[in-house]
């Protein structure tokens, strides 16, 4: 086989998610286990997605990756987990057409290639790992032709980010924590699809932060060693709050959704500075949002939009419907105007269709903006220019998905090494 020169590839694309109950803190550190149920919010991969080309051949001399662009290592102990579980899995491969053959026992003697891009910034906060290894193990899972379901899938990917079980589904999707010391029961399972609350729009504040901030993996361990307040939320709040998000999603019971989304995320972030020595992961910037959200709802009499933030201070807004998200991004607008040199439409990225349904779309449209009347002397006038680096606007979205179209492959189906 080794003279053969064919080069067998798939190529997969798929969303990342934003955790509306969190993940934060590990039984197991090895097998990455959580002390904890979460539940998430599949992004449109449309908006927010990783790619990633696998490809095979038995003229590759070893396993290589590249990401971005770049080559990297895929010495760390979780790529290695990933490769090792898939390629334990894998199937019985003919492609007639090109006159390739794999046999099941070969998956472990060929060597692969991997090429994987993130159409937004990797390591900013914004689950690029969550995103990297779901699509990682499901784009490997089709080139091996392993026979598993979703779930089981979930498993393997939740061994290269604990976050990344739940970027197998789309729509709404709860990581269970499961039981068993071998982690075979810490699986994903979706709990309604992205059409099933399709009125909901997210804008996601990515905020401007100058020191990059302790990720997550070691964040998690310090609040595992030294807080008391997890143990409790873990044990008495978390499975409660599950019960109540799920029945809110099946509800579609906003008013729900927006106070167990923006409590536990505020718990998330007690948690981090109940920690020893404190983690702080949102910043001024964080803070001025909630305010003006809370305020917001608080006006409203009914909640209008939920927040949530992550290890980082970027705000995840979801808007219950497309008028309040056009309201929303008027607010967010006034506040933080873009600086003056900048063309709206790099500042609003995503659906940016919105912009023409705020009036943001001409010249001068954000400068006659008027203050949101119910915070206009709480918050400060138009001083935070540059605090926000960009808006971008998204929905609930699909799960992963093969992309049949070779030229959106991202190695060269002759030679297997990135175009
Ligand atoms: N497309 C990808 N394919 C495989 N691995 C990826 C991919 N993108 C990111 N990763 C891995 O995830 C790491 C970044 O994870 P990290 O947790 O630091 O950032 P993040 O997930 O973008 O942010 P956060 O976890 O704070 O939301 C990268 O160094 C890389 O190892
Ligand atoms: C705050 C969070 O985003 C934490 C995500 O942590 P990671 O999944 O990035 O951590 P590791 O399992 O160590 O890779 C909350 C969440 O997504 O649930």
């Amino acid at each position: 086989m080794a003279t053969e020169k064919w080069v067998y590839m798939v190529t997969a694309q798929t969303p990342t998610n934003i955790a509306v109950i969190k993940y934060w803190g590990k039984r197991d550190e090895v097998r990455i286990l959580p002390v904890n149920d979460s539940i998430s919010v599949t992004l449109d991969p449309d908006h927010l997605c990783t790619v990633t080309t696998v490809s095979v051949s038995p003229s590759f001399d070893r396993d290589r990756m590249w990401l971005n662009g770049k080559e990297i290592s895929l010495s760390g102990s979780r790529y290695q987990t990933c490769l090792r579980e898939i390629r334990s899995r894998g199937g019985d491969v003919e492609d007639k057409e090109k006159g390739i053959k794999i046999e099941k026992k070969n998956w472990e003697k060929l060597n692969l290639h991997i090429a994987s891009h993130n159409n937004f910034p990797t390591a900013a906060g914004l689950a690029s790992s969550a995103a990297g290894f779901a699509c990682l193990v499901f784009s490997l899972a089709k080139l091996m032709n392993v026979d598993e379901d979703s779930s089981q899938l979930s498993a393997i990917a939740r061994q290269g980010s604990g976050s990344a079980c739940r970027s197998l589904f789309g729509g709404f999707v709860k990581w269970t924590m499961g039981s068993k010391d071998d982690g075979s029961d810490s699986v994903a399972v979706q709990l309604a699809d992205e059409k099933y609350w399709d009125d909901l729009v997210i804008i996601i504040a990515v905020v401007s932060s100058r020191e990059k901030e302790t990720s997550s993996t070691s964040g998690m361990r310090e609040t595992v060693e030294t807080s008391l307040l997890l143990q409790h939320r873990a044990k008495e709040i978390v499975p409660k709050r599950i019960v109540q998000m799920e029945e809110a999603i099946k509800n579609r019971d906003f008013a729900s959704f927006t106070r167990l989304s923006c409590t536990d995320s505020n718990q998330f972030h007690a948690v981090c500075l109940d920690t020893s020595p404190p983690i702080f992961y949102m910043n001024d910037t964080s803070h001025r949002i909630i305010s003006l959200v809370e305020k917001w709802n608080r006006s409203e009499g009914t909640p209008q939009v939920a927040y949530t933030f992550d290890a980082g201070p970027n705000a995840v807004l979801i808007a219950r419907n497309r008028k309040v998200a056009v309201q929303l991004l008027q607010g967010l607008l006034y506040y933080f105007p873009p600086k003056s040199d900048t063309d709206m439409k790099s500042y609003v990225v995503g659906d940016n269709s919105i912009l023409k349904e705020a009036g943001l779309d001409g010249a001068n449209s954000v400068e006659n903006l008027q203050p949101p009347p119910e915070i206009k002397d709480n918050i400060g006038t138009q001083d935070q220019k540059g605090e926000v680096s960009y808006f971008i606007c998204t929905r609930p979205g699909r799960g992963p998905v093969v992309l049949p179209d070779q030229t959106q492959a991202l190695l060269d189906p002759e030679t297997g090494l990135p175009k």
